[in-house]
């Protein structure tokens, strides 16, 4: 795919989750994994920008959306000790509402369209709609 590599560039999205960004105390292993999808994808779209690899990647951190994974926190074989949250987690999606599946869609197209993110950490709430993450260092780098 690497552009210096022979391949024809192109673009990686990365599935993070507001838990990668925020503490999920009813989720904590879940959590740290999505923290390290974060970090990978800013570090391997630094190294992209500086090798001139030609390919973007970027991530999304959707808030709760509508598929069978919700289902998962149902089953104590999954959530082992804190099953006993469970009826906490269901209370959290009801406060912040679940998203449909269609806008996480509109958010990766978005970011394969823009030429200009590389990086990128993209948001996705039933509050704010799609938005982006700002960090301190620079976030964004065109190739
Ligand atoms: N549903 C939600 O509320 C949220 C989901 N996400 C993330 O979105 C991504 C997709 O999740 P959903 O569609 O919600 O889950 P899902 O459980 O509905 O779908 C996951 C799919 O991955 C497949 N899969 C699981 N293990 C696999 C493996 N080892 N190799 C190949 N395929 C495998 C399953 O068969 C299933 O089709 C996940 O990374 C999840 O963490 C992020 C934020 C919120
Ligand atoms: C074994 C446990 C795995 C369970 C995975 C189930 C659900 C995953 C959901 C998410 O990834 C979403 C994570 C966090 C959402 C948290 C808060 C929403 C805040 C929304 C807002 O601020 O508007």
């Amino acid at each position: 795919m690497r552009k210096n590599n022979g391949g024809h560039g192109g673009v990686i999205i990365n599935i993070s989750s507001l838990a990668g960004l925020t503490p999920a105390a009813y989720q904590p292993v879940y959590s740290a994994s999505k923290h390290g999808v974060i970090g990978f994808t800013r570090s391997i779209a630094a190294l992209a920008s500086i090798g001139n690899y030609g390919v973007r990647i970027n991530s999304v951190c959707p808030a709760f959306v509508d598929t069978p994974l919700l289902e998962s926190i149902e089953k104590e074989e999954n959530m082992g000790e804190l099953f006993k949250y469970k009826d906490r987690i269901k209370d959290m999606m009801k406060c912040y509402g679940v998203l449909d599946p269609s806008l996480i869609a509109k958010g990766m197209i978005d970011l394969i369209e823009d030429d200009a993110s590389n990086g990128a950490v993209m948001k996705i709430t039933t509050s704010r709609g799609i938005h982006f993450e700002e960090f301190g260092v620079q976030q964004k780098t065109k190739i």
